[in-house]
């Protein structure tokens, strides 16, 4: 039977295609684009810490992300929260980090690990269209006090997906809307703008600017 045979002959080949069909890769945008220029915040200022969870463990999916612990922005987005910060450090408070520039295959990862519903709402971004991390160009940060160094408590914890996460949440302790609110100030003063549903997420205004990357933190160290 000449069919079957010929036919079978072409299955390795069928899978071949259909999984590089099927191979993601970022964006193709057609730009045009500024060249990365990436800083590393804490070498332009120490006083801003650093908490990266998706360098460790702690984190919604459970599972290390990163390799290390590094937290890049372009540069204009890196310098205006340097900016953010010292007018927090006035107030008794500094910034703390919790992620900054993300290469797209963990913005993949974390699609891949979210539910059908934190997927519909928005709280991880579609690999199809990229993450302004993955332009180094959002940063989730919150605050820790100067006095202390101890992390300061706001109306959720980082990543939970929430209505407390929500900016505009009405409720949970005053002290915490109180620190949120003043987070929110000092980026906003800076060009920064929070996500509406996560009062720790902020993107730099000139996000528009930046290609989607996936570029490693070892490669941007070099
Ligand atoms: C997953 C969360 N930390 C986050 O960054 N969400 C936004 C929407 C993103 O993935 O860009
Ligand atoms: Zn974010």
């Amino acid at each position: 039977m000449a069919y079957p045979t010929r036919f079978s002959r072409l299955i390795p080949i069928l899978i071949l295609a259909v999984a590089a069909g099927c191979r993601s890769t970022p964006p193709q945008e057609p730009g045009p684009f500024r060249d990365p220029d990436f800083a590393e915040v804490v070498r332009l200022d120490p006083r801003i810490h650093t908490d990266i969870r998706y360098a460790t463990a702690n984190n919604f999916t459970g599972h290390p992300l990163y390799p290390e612990s590094k937290a890049f922005l372009q540069r204009p987005a890196a310098e205006a929260l340097v900016r953010a910060n010292r007018s927090l450090l006035a107030l008794g408070y500094g910034l703390l980090i919790y992620d900054a520039y993300r290469p797209w295959s963990v913005t993949q990862a974390l699609w891949d690990s979210a539910s059908p519903h934190e997927r519909a709402i928005g709280f991880v971004a579609d690999p199809k269209t990229g993450s302004k991390h993955n332009r180094g160009c959002a940063v989730d940060v919150g605050l820790y006090e100067l006095r202390t160094g101890k992390e300061v408590a706001m109306p959720s914890g980082y990543d939970e997906f929430s209505e407390r996460a929500h900016p505009d949440y009405a409720g949970g302790p005053p002290e915490a809307r109180r620190a949120r609110d003043l987070l929110r100030r000092a980026m906003e003063a800076q060009g920064f703008g929070v996500d509406p549903n996560e009062w720790w997420h902020f993107n730099h205004k000139d996000w528009r600017a930046y290609r989607v990357l996936d570029t490693s933190f070892a490669e941007l160290a070099r």
